[in-house]
C-alpha cells in the first residue's frame, strides 16, 4: 500500500484525511521534528504539509522550512502544501520551493483525494523513469539490468578506448549490432564514420568488391572506380556482421587486411594504408567451423582478440519487460495509439516466452500488440502469447495458425484506420495490392472495397 505523510497539528484534519484516504497507509505528524522522522522511517510518496505548524501557526515560516527540509532529504517526494484561506502567497513560495502543488483550507476530502492520487502517480511515473535511465548503461544504447547484459556491457566499455579485435558472439536479434555501435561511440574513433556490412547478405561474388572496392574497368560494369566499405570506415570502425558467412576463398584477403591494414581495390595494383577498428559478430560456432575448415584458423585468433558475448534475451531475467516497455512508450507514438502499459497476464507471458528471435521478436509482437490492442492494456493475446492461443492452435496447422492470425490482424488494422484502406495497409506495413490480395485469398467480403 503507497504511504501518505500527513503534517498537521490539527486532530480533527488529521481524522478526516484518515477517513478519506482508506487505500493508502496514512501516517501523521504535527511538527517539523516529527515530520522529518516520519519522513525518514516511513519513506512516504506523498505529503500533505499544513504551512501552519507550531510553535507559530499563525505563520508559514515554520512549514516553508519543514517544505525545505523535506525536499532536501527526498527530493523525489511529493508535497501537496496546504495553506490558509486567501494566502496565496505563502503558497506561491512554497511551490517555487519545490512543492508539488497547493491546497487552500477548508480541506475538501473530493478535491484532496485527486490531488493525492495524481501526485502519487506522477511519483511511480518518475520513479520508473529513474529505474529506466539507471538501468542504461554508458554503452549508449543498450538497456537492460540483468547482471548477464551488464557483464557484457562492461566489458565492451572496457576494450571500446583500445583498438583490439573484438568478436560479438551471440543469436540473432540479440543486439550485436547495437554493441558494436556503442563499442564505436565510446572509442576515440566516435567522430569518424562507423560503417557496418553483412557478410551473410551480399552475394558471394560481390561481397570482395563490396568491401575491397574496385578499379574502373576491373569486370564488367565497372564503369569507375569505386571504395569500398573498408576504405569508407578510414579512421572510424568496421563492422562485419555474420563474418562466420565470409566465403573461404576472401577469407585470405582479410586476413591480410587485419595483418597489413592494406587494402588493394578488385583490379588495382596500388597498396592503401587503412587505420580501421575491426568489430566482427556472428551467431556461428566459429570454433567448430575451424575444426571442420570452413573458416581459416589464422582469421579466427585475428579476429578474435576479445570475444563478448550477448545473451539471449531469455537469460536476461525481466529484462524483457523493461525493453518492452521503453518500445511501447515509442510505437504508442509512432501508431497513435492510446494502449497505457501491459496487462499483468502480459507481462507473465513475456517473461515465459522463450524468444528465439531475441529483441527483434519483441519488437515485432509489440508492435503488432501496440495495433491490435483494443483496451488501454496490452495483453498476452495481443502479443501472440496466449496461453489459450497456444491451447487452441493444437488442432491446426502452421498454415492454419498463420492464416487465422493474418486476418484477425487486418480486419482489427481496418477498424483502427477507419475502414481506410491506405491506412490499413500502412498499419501493417504491406502494400496496398498485398493488402487487397490477402483480402481476397481469405474471403474477406465485408472489407472488400466495393469497386
Ligand atoms: N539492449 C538493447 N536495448 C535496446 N534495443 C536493443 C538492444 N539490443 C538490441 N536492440 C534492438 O534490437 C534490434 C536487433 O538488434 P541488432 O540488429 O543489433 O541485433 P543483432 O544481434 O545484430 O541481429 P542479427 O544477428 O540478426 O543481425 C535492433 O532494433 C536494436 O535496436
Amino acid at each position: 500500500m503507497d504511504t501518505l505523510l500527513v503534517v498537521d497539528d490539527d486532530l480533527g484534519i488529521q481524522k478526516q484525511l484518515k477517513w478519506s484516504f482508506s487505500d493508502y497507509d496514512v501516517i501523521f505528524a504535527d511538527d517539523r521534528q516529527s515530520a522529518i522522522a516520519q519522513l525518514r522511517r516511513f519513506e512516504p510518496k506523498v505529503v500533505t504539509l499544513d504551512l501552519g505548524l507550531p510553535p507559530d501557526p499563525a505563520n508559514a515560516s515554520e512549514g516553508l522550512e519543514a517544505l525545505a527540509e523535506i525536499l532536501n532529504l527526498a527530493p523525489q517526494t511529493k508535497v501537496i502544501v496546504v495553506t490558509g484561506n486567501n494566502d496565496k502567497e505563502n503558497a506561491l513560495k512554497a511551490i517555487q520551493l519545490g512543492a508539488y502543488d497547493f491546497y487552500q483550507k477548508p480541506i475538501d476530502s473530493d478535491t484532496i483525494r485527486i490531488l493525492v492520487s495524481r501526485a502519487m502517480t506522477l511519483f511511480d511515473l518518475e520513479q520508473e523513469n529513474r529505474q529506466l535511465s539507471q538501468s542504461q548503461p554508458a554503452m549508449g544504447k543498450i538497456i537492460g539490468s540483468s547482471e548477464s547484459i551488464q557483464q557484457a556491457s562492461r566489458r565492451a566499455e572496457k576494450i571500446a578506448q583500445t583498438d583490439i579485435s573484438t568478436l560479438l558472439l551471440g543469436e540473432s536479434g540479440t543486439g550485436k549490432e547495437v554493441f558494436a555501435r556503442s563499442i564505436h561511440d565510446l572509442s576515440a574513433r566516435r567522430n569518424k564514420p562507423f560503417v557496418a556490412i553483412n557478410c551473410a547478405s551480399i552475394p558471394e561474388n560481390l561481397l570482395e568488391s563490396e568491401l575491397f572496392g574496385y578499379e574502373k574497368g576491373a569486370f564488367t560494369g565497372a564503369n569507375k572506380t569505386t571504395p569500398g566499405k573498408i576504405e569508407t570506415a578510414q579512421g572510424g570502425t568496421l563492422f562485419l556482421d555474420e563474418i562466420g558467412d565470409m566465403p573461404i576463398g576472401l577469407q585470405a584477403k582479410m586476413l591480410r587486411f587485419l595483418q597489413e591494414r592494406v587494402i588493394e581495390r578488385v583490379g588495382g595494383r596500388q597498396e592503401i594504408p587503412v587505420d580501421i577498428r575491426v568489430v566482427c559478430a556472428t551467431h556461428r560456432d566459429l570454433q567448430a567451423m575451424v575444426a571442420e575448415q570452413s573458416f581459416r584458423e589464422d582469421l579466427f585468433y585475428r579476429v578474435s582478440e576479445i570475444t563478448i558475448r550477448i545473451p539471449p534475451l531469455r537469460d536476461r531475467d525481466s529484462d524483457v519487460v523493461l525493453l518492452a516497455r521503453t518500445f511501447l512508450a515509442a510505437y504508442k507514438d509512432e501508431y497513435g495509439s492510446k494502449v497505457k502499459g501491459f496487462s499483468e497476464s502480459a507481462i507473465e507471458a513475456m517473461m515465459k516466452h522463450r524468444w528465439p528471435g531475441n529483441i527483434r521478436e519483441l519488437q515485432n509482437k509489440l508492435k503488432s500488440a501496440v495495433i491490435l490492442a483494443e483496451g488501454n492494456l496490452i495483453q498476452a493475446d495481443d502479443l501472440g502469447l496466449s496461453p489459450d492461443a497456444v491451447g487452441g492452435m493444437q488442432n491446426l496447422n502452421l498454415r492454419e495458425v498463420r492464416e487465422e492470425a493474418e486476418s484477425r490482424a487486418i480486419r482489427q488494422a481496418w477498424h483502427l484506420a477507419e475502414q481506410n484502406m491506405s491506412r490499413t495497409a500502412e498499419l501493417l506495413g504491406i502494400t496496398r495490392p498485398t493488402l487487397y490480395s490477402l483480402i481476397d485469398k481469405y474471403r474477406m467480403d465485408d472489407i472488400k472495397p466495393s469497386s
